[in-house]
């Protein structure tokens, strides 16, 4: 087969940069486009270069239509409204879209859920990476087993201090995965801010924490906390190329599934 044909969308971004990197050295795949936003800074530059990758002859570019009609599929890790808008232009020509922006409000997930309805081959995950898919596994058992009563469940992120949304796209797949476990509703139970006088805390929910810091590239621990004991699972990234590669696989994977909108635990399998 060919090799697949990507479009890095938001390719001078921290991801952008490392997915164009790792995209030229996979051999199964090439960068056939890159694109920012207009008016971007990067607009001109060689997409290799802005990613320490040498000279690929790829110009970040803004033309969007362009840059589909020479695709396979998109990688997209940028912001919730040019996810949503690509979506609806994927679903338009039935191209995979691998979606890692986070920070989507409901109505945002409906819309690239709508999109996924109507043609596109889109995976969407809070985190790309084989750990916390196997995690997310671990915390919906762990949950499912200690049951609602006994263990009180809190989940801690900290990030670099360039990220804007908060909690994570990973505390809450987190979160719905310990939802999941105990057969309850994320929306309904999460506690998501402290502050002041809150009273004890209420029972059955699913607290969370959130840090912002340096450098950090995403840390996360689920706290299962009961009387006298506590349980701790945890992820630590410490290179953004485990999001990349996840996507890129969810990207190959993609590629000859029918459209819908699918889960990084669908591609791994998990
Ligand atoms: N699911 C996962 O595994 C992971 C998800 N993420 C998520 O990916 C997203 C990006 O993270 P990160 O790379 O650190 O952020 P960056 O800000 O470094 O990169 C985002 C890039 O997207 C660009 N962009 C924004 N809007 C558009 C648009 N309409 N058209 C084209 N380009 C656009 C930005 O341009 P400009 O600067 O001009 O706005 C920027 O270059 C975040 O939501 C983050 O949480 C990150 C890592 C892993
Ligand atoms: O913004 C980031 O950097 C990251 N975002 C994702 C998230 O919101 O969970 C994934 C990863 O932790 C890095």
């Amino acid at each position: 087969m060919d090799a697949m044909r990507l479009v890095i969308l938001g390719a001078a971004g921290r991801m952008g940069r490392t997915l164009v990197r790792l995209a030229h050295e996979a051999p199964d795949l090439t960068v056939a486009a890159a694109l920012e936003r207009p008016g971007s800074l990067a607009l001109g530059s060689d997409a290799g270069q802005l990613a320490g990758a040498g000279h690929l002859g790829v110009p970040v570019t803004d033309d969007l239509d362009a840059a589909l009609a020479a695709g396979d599929g998109v990688i997209d890790f940028t912001a919730p409204a040019a996810s949503v808008f690509l979506a609806r232009e994927t679903a338009r020509r039935g191209l995979v879209h691998v979606i890692g922006t986070t920070g989507c409000s409901a109505a945002d997930d409906e819309a690239i859920a709508a999109a996924g309805a109507q043609g596109a081959r889109i995976v969407k995950s809070g985190n790309m990476s084989l750990g916390v898919n196997l995690l997310s596994v671990l915390v919906e058992q762990a949950a499912r087993a200690l049951g609602p009563d006994a263990f009180d469940i809190e989940i801690l992120e900290m990030h670099h201090r360039h990220k804007v949304d908060a909690p994570s796209g990973t505390a809450l797949l987190l979160g719905r995965a310990a939802a999941e476990g105990r057969g309850i509703d994320l929306a309904e139970t999460s506690v998501r801010v402290r502050d002041g006088h809150t009273g004890p805390r209420a029972a059955g929910t699913i607290g969370f924490a959130t840090l912002r810091g340096g450098s950090v590239v995403g840390d996360h621990d689920v706290i299962l906390a009961g009387e006298g004991e506590r349980i701790t699972l945890s992820h630590h990234a410490e290179d953004r190329a485990i999001f990349a590669r996840g996507a890129l696989r969810a990207a190959l994977w993609a590629r000859n599934r029918p459209p819908g909108l699918y889960s990084m635990r669908d591609v791994l399998g998990l």
